[in-house]
């Protein structure tokens, strides 16, 4: 018989219960309807799956925040500043490595891998110790135990545990292996004594391009793990095919090895021939990074083939990822057109359709009707009106080189840019949006459900515009934003307004902690019927002298942040959306906005994992972006922004963006990004963040001036803008005020130094 099962299932709830919790506790301090909820969820999640026909639990995949950072609380890899409020108050602690409180900055967090999910990166030092702490493998193992379930605990690997942190002295992460596999193999011990039969250890990294070192410290970890006291492991691996690291992954003593045969079907062949037959092959089939359902033409013959060389006693269907990045259940999105909502597989639907392929392995002819059903499903989905529309198609095949340029060089811009925007030397502006308030939000839901009509909720917007602009101007600001008051989201609000989209009611993804987003569907050609940003961006100028910046989000960030049709390739569907936003920023420029900005925060996010598909990516996600923002004239100032991500390995591309002002998130790092231009001159003008939006704490004057000068050791004074680290929306007023209010003043404090 052929098993199922998953690598982790998305935490957050069908309605965002573990959202809710989270932030209910962290207002009021109560633990206890936190830890039920997060209970609860578990508990459902595990019965869900269940019942969805899967033979094996994942657990210790749930997490109040974040994975990686439970990795480093299981195995007590916490910086020191945190460990007196750890002791007192383990949860109150858990959350300040995670968020910040008021005396303690948060751990930096960054991108996991090419995904919008961001993990909080430990911080580990030379000499560094380990140990075993609160087992919550094991607690949560007894827990889907004691419901009479088949469970394996999730627990991210050793090496990719070091590979994923940061050093805080410089020193080489993977030095600290030898003292962290003791704690590991505490780890096994102690499920394996608990009557835990497998274990999954996550190695991510695998699908990386790795040096020898590396190689050589996973073939140490996994010899020093392979114990007679411990439950089986299996280790997994995804996002991407294991390349020249399958012999190494296949020869580790471990007793299976899971692969992602989405992202790389053509591993198959050398995993079958180099895979010892005993060892189990947990076989990702199913896309975890998306949100269609499986194409059985596609499927069914990779099971053919492992079904041809190998036994499927020792075969575990899967997707290829942990479902973490798919929303929970397509049924509840009863508002979409019924053709479209028979093409999507959630969390849920995607777990029924492994049962579906192993009934049909087993040889089940019901089984094997419904796929075939499926297909001819997908298949009429080619004929639908919208997915090609030969306008979109046409516009794309004739963009010639010169859509891709500006009119004149950077240098040539800034001086007239100069002249035409009057700014003073650092000029201080924001990233976009401000504090998304309960009133806006709730202003919002009222107006979706039809109890405020168009012209009150329009009203309500423009009074927060209002405000916003007061407020910059009475702090002196110099380039004003609007504050996006109309945006639920900075793509899903481009996605509603352009034809080729839908967009979901529950499809909630979690971003970071209670943060979630809600990607828009891309599942026909895109098109742009209307100016989509205009009208605010014209309102939010005629209200002030000041310039008021036009905030986009930029081709890549939408393709990016928006599940994407699977039948034509990334590329084309994002020339289409460049089309669309150049169409945008063209209206934008002809309504008097005077500076506009691109978002790109996710251009990082889309490199891909091997160092070989670089060159290919960056070279169609700048020329999108080169074709946005082509033909302005040269008195427009484009400004775009990035965050989330370290942008240093990719600076140039960055650079070749050719934006008039970039702006991107440093603070947290304290300005590492800096380090990106000691050697590479870039012509344009930058605006290191000098404030961390993620976090409640408001910076003083004095932290943001030290930054800027640290700015100054690299970047000439003419160069340097002064912002924040992104946008503010997910603050409030109580710090948004003290905070800019603290970088105006800085800004000037170091004008009059520089004079
Ligand atoms: C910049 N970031 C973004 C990423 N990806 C995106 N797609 N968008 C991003 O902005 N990736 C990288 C980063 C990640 N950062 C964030 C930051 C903040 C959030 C966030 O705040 N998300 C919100 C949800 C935003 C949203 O869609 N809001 C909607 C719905 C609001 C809502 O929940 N309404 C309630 C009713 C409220 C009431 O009645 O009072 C409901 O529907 O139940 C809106 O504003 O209309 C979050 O809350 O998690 C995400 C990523
Ligand atoms: N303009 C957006 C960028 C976020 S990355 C904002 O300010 O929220
Ligand atoms: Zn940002």
């Amino acid at each position: 018989m052929t098993h199922t099962t998953y690598l982790g299932f998305p935490r957050i709830g069908r309605r965002r219960e573990l959202k809710r919790a989270l932030e209910n506790y962290w207002r009021d301090g109560d633990a206890a309807p936190l830890l039920d909820t997060a209970k609860e969820l578990r508990q459902r999640h595990w019965q869900l799956a269940h019942a969805a026909g899967i033979q094996i639990v994942a657990v210790n995949d749930f997490s109040l925040y974040d994975h990686v950072l439970d990795t480093a609380v299981l195995f007590d890899a916490v910086p020191d500043r945190y460990r007196a409020l750890l002791h007192s108050d383990p949860l109150a602690g858990y959350f300040a490595m995670a968020r910040g409180n008021r005396e303690l900055h948060a751990l930096e967090m960054t991108k996991w891998f090419d995904t919008n999910y961001h993990y909080i990166v430990p911080e580990l030092h030379a000499g560094q110790r380990f140990q075993l702490n609160a087992n919550k493998p094991l607690a949560e193992w007894l827990e889907a135990h004691a419901l009479g379930l088949h469970a394996r605990p999730v627990v991210l690997g050793p090496v990719s545990f070091l590979l994923l942190s940061k050093t805080i002295d410089g020193s080489d992460a993977l030095h600290l292996l030898d003292a962290l596999i003791p704690a590991y193999a505490e780890l096994l011990e102690q499920l394996a004594q608990a009557g835990v039969t497998w274990i999954q250890l996550d190695e991510p990294c695998l699908v990386q391009d790795l040096d020898a070192a590396t190689q050589q410290a996973y073939v140490a970890a996994y010899g020093a793990l392979a114990n007679d006291i411990s439950p089986k492991r299996l280790l997994a691996t995804y996002f991407g095919g294991l390349g020249e690291n399958l012999a190494l992954a296949a020869s580790l003593p471990v007793d299976g090895l899971h692969v992602d045969l989405v992202r790389a079907p053509e591993q198959l062949d050398t995993v079958l021939s180099t895979l010892p037959p005993h060892r189990v092959l947990s076989a990702g089939v199913i896309d975890g990074r998306n949100i269609w359902r499986s194409h059985p033409e596609q499927v069914l013959p990779l099971l053919d083939k492992i079904t041809a060389s190998r036994s499927t006693d020792h075969l575990w269907l899967a997707p290829s990822c942990s479902l973490l990045h798919a929303p929970i259940d397509a049924s509840q999105e009863t508002s979409l057109p019924a053709h479209l909502r028979s093409w999507l597989a959630f969390a849920q639907q995607k777990l029924e359709e492994l049962s579906l392929y192993a009934h049909t392995l087993d040889g089940n002819a019901q089984a094997k009707h419904a796929l075939s059903e499926q297909a001819a499903l997908l298949a009429a989905r080619k004929q639908t009106p919208g997915v090609h529309k030969s306008d979109v198609r046409a516009r794309v095949n004739a963009l010639s080189p010169q859509a891709t340029q500006r009119r004149s060089s950077l240098a040539h811009r800034r001086r007239v840019q100069t002249d035409a925007l009057s700014l003073p030397p650092l000029p201080t502006t924001t990233i976009g949006s401000f504090p998304q308030t309960e009133t806006l939000r709730h202003a919002r839901a009222e107006h979706r459900a039809g109890r405020v009509d168009d012209g009150a909720y329009e009203g309500v917007l423009r009074e927060e515009i209002e405000r916003v602009i007061r407020f910059q101007e009475s702090i002196g600001l110099d380039v004003l934003v609007h504050g996006e008051p109309e945006r639920n989201d900075m793509v899903e609000y481009f996605g509603e307004q352009l034809d080729g989209f839908a967009f979901t009611r529950h499809g909630w993804v979690q971003s970071y902690g209670s943060r979630c987003v809600k990607p828009p569907i891309i599942w026909g050609d895109v098109a742009r019927p209307q100016p989509m940003t205009v009208r605010w961006s014209r309102y939010a100028q005629s209200l002030t002298d000041k310039p008021v910046k036009g905030m986009l989000t930029g081709p890549v960030t939408v393709l990016q942040w928006s599940f994407v049709r699977d039948d034509l390739p990334r590329d084309q569907v994002c020339l289409q959306l460049a089309l669309a936003l150049r169409d945008e920023v063209h209206d934008l420029e002809n309504g008097g906005i005077g500076v506009i900005q691109i978002d790109e925060p996710a251009l990082r996010e889309g490199l891909p994992i091997r160092h070989a598909e670089h060159a290919a990516y960056l070279d169609w996600a700048v020329r999108c972006f080169r074709i946005a923002a082509g033909g302005t004239s040269d008195a427009t100032q484009i400004h775009t922004h990035m965050c989330y991500s370290e942008f240093n390995d990719i600076i140039e591309a960055v650079a070749a963006l050719d934006a008039d002002v970039i702006s991107i998130e440093s603070s947290r790092s304290r300005m590492e990004l800096l380090h990106a231009f000691e050697d590479f001159r870039y012509p344009g003008s930058i605006g290191p963040g000098v404030y961390d939006i993620h976090s409640p704490r408001v910076p003083s004057q004095a932290e943001m001036v030290d930054l800027l000068e640290r700015a100054l050791t690299v970047l000439e004074p003419g160069q340097l803008w002064v912002n924040p680290d992104c946008g503010l929306k997910t603050r409030g007023w109580k710090e948004t005020e003290p905070a800019l209010l603290a970088m105006v003043e800085a800004a000037k404090q170091l004008r009059q130094s520089l004079a």
